[in-house]
């Protein structure tokens, strides 16, 4: 049984006369993997920056579901989005370059909860309850993600790839419930892309969580996510699984270049 856990209602995103979001009606379930595919300028990471809080809403709704009942997210600011159990990557790289890997990760994990407040108290998260659990987190998260040998580096000296790989750590260390990630192989080989996206598909499975890509190798996001959402020209176009979406005469006409 598949259970809710965010109900994006008739989303519209204006900038003065451009609708970057058209009536967008999107929703997650708990512990799934979702492809959002479309043309440059769909209006994708438009989405994402409703969804996490970073653009405001022209008109629309959006739900979450939580333990606690359900929570609307309108008119929430990007920290309060990340405190109800949000997180997400940019498309372009936000790391603290100067920084050790290993100190953008804790950082991750505390900075997000204080984000808002004038405050120097170092105040760990509930699930952290010790700077020993919250260094022994960052280590297995730096771990999974094969990152370990440069824990200590500064982020700034790690190649392009490994750096967005870093990114996804961090946004992970605020254990999401949901997370949206915003084309995470940009720049990356194909090779690397591969890897990347298996790896996404892992983390997604053993953490539990809803995972929202953007990515825009179409033929590599169908192998990986159990449903798809397209949008074209601020709309959707269509939803559905891998299966459905490349029979849908409209994708195949849009986007699939009519093969
Ligand atoms: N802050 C903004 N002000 C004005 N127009 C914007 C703004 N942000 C996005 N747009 C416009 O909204 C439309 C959708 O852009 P968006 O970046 O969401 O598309 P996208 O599908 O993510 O594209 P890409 O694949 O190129 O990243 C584009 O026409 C873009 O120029």
């Amino acid at each position: 049984m598949t259970s809710r856990l965010l109900d994006a209602q008739e989303l519209v995103k204006s900038f003065g006369g451009l609708t970057a979001v058209a009536n967008v009606s999107v929703h997650f379930d708990r512990n799934e993997l979702v492809g959002l595919i479309g043309p440059n300028g769909a209006g994708k990471t438009t989405l994402f920056n409703l969804l996490t809080g970073e653009t405001p809403l022209t008109s629309g709704s959006i739900s979450l579901y939580t333990d606690q009942g359900v929570q609307t997210l309108n008119g929430k600011k990007p920290a309060q989005i990340a405190q109800a159990g949000i997180s997400r990557t940019f498309q372009n790289i936000r790391l603290f370059k100067d920084l050790s890997v290993l100190d953008n990760v804790k950082i991750a994990m505390t900075n997000h909860y204080q984000e808002g407040f004038l405050t120097s108290v170092f105040r760990l998260p509930k699930f952290y309850q010790t700077e020993a659990a919250m260094a022994q987190a960052a280590h297995e998260l730096l771990k999974i993600f094969d990152l370990t040998a440069v824990a200590d580096q500064p982020a700034r000296n790690l190649p392009y790839g490994t750096q967005r790989r870093l990114e996804i750590v961090r946004a992970l260390a605020t254990k999401p419930s949901l997370l949206f990630l915003d084309e995470p192989a940009a720049g990356m080989n194909p090779e690397e892309t591969a890897d990347l996206t298996q790896l996404i598909r892992q983390i997604q499975r053993d953490f539990h969580i809803t995972v929202v890509l953007i990515e825009h190798d179409m033929s590599l996001v169908m192998n990986v996510v159990e449903r798809l959402y397209v949008l074209e020209h601020g709309g959707l176009l269509a939803s559905g699984t891998p299966d459905e979406i490349q029979r849908d005469p409209a994708v195949i006409k849009a986007y699939l270049g009519g093969a």
